[in-house]
Formats: C-alpha cells, structure tokens, sequence
C-alpha cells in the first residue's frame, strides 16, 4: 500500500504564568520576532497560529495566551478546558518576582494531577525565567528554576523576550 503521510501536524500550546511577568511580550516575540513593550489592554483571551519548519516538517503551533487567575480548580471548567486543549505548556515567571517563581511550582503540579483526573497523556511542559535581561534584579537564582524542572520532569530555559529571539524560539 501506497501510504501518505500528512505534511502538516498541529500542536497546541498554553501559556500561564502571573500578571506581568511577559507572556504576551513572549508570545508576540514568537510571532513577529520583534519584542512590542505596551500593547495597552490584552483581550480577555488570545489563541494565535504560528507556522514553523521542525525537522523538515510543517507545524502549526496553536498558542493560548490566557490572564492569570489563582483559580486551579477542576470544578472552574475554563481551567479543565485549557488543560485539556493543551499538547503542551509553557510556564513563565519573571526572574525578579519570586512570587511568580510560586505560582508556577504551583501551576506544574495543578497540570500535572488535572491531567491525571483527566486521563489526558503526561503532557510536556516548559519552565521559562523571563527578564533575564534584568539581572540586577534577580530575585530567583537561575539554579532554583533547574532544580525545579529537575524534580518535576520538566524543561528549562532562561530567556528575555525583550532582547532575544532564538531563547525563546528554542524555549516553544
Ligand atoms: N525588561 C524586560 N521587560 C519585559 C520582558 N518581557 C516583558 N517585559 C515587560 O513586562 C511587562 C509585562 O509584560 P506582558 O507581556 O504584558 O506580561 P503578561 O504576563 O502578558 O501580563 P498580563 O497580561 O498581565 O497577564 C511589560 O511592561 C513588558 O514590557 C523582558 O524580557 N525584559
């Protein structure tokens, strides 16, 4: 038989993380590969297509910048909705907001048992320390994020959205 492949694979990908810490400024960086600063008030929720070449394939990454909210509960259905959707995620904090290095300790493991209540597949997830560029405000040694991806299973990068294409490329 004749078989035929599908040029085209699709994967979609969440990005949470706490107020400012520059998931947007990340995933508008993907896009456009320039970093836009202020874009004044985000729309609630944004799905955006991107199209990349891995490994002489096409894929249509399908991004899901969505607000913060403290609310992981399964019972929320937003929350089930998004994890569900999810081939993978993208968890940011900024390296100057040690509160924002908490909430995404606390964001792996809400995925990770979510996921399992869900009999959805262990699903990649990716650490990011944004604001690399603001070292002199440093709140969270890069070490605590490799300890952290370490002990959860996940991947970890340190990027800066507003200096640097390919960190973050390589981080989605
Ligand atoms: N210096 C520096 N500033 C950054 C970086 N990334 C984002 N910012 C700034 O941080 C602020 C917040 O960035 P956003 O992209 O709006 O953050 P967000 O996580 O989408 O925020 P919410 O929409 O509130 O959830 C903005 O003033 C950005 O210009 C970075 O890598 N370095």
């Amino acid at each position: 038989p004749c078989y035929t492949w599908s040029r085209t694979m699709d994967a979609n990908v969440l990005v949470l993380g706490k107020e400012s810490v520059g998931k947007s400024a990340l995933t508008v960086r993907l896009l456009t590969r320039r970093f836009i600063g202020e874009y004044g008030l985000h729309p609630a929720e944004s799905v955006y297509s991107h199209s990349l070449v891995v490994d002489g394939r096409e894929m249509t990454l399908n991004i899901w910048d969505s607000p913060h909210s403290e609310d992981l509960s399964l019972k929320t259905s937003l929350f089930a909705k998004k994890v569900q959707w999810a081939d993978g995620f993208v968890l940011v904090y900024s390296i100057c907001d040690r509160a924002s290095f908490n909430t995404v300790c606390r964001l792996v493991q809400a995925i990770r048992s979510a996921r399992d209540c869900l009999s959805a597949d262990k699903a990649p997830i990716v650490i990011v320390g944004n604001k690399r560029d603001l070292h002199h405000r440093r709140a969270v040694p890069s070490e605590e994020g490799r300890r952290l991806a370490l002990q959860t299973g996940c991947h970890f990068y340190e990027v800066s959205a507003a200096e640097n294409y390919h960190g973050v490329l390589t981080a989605f």
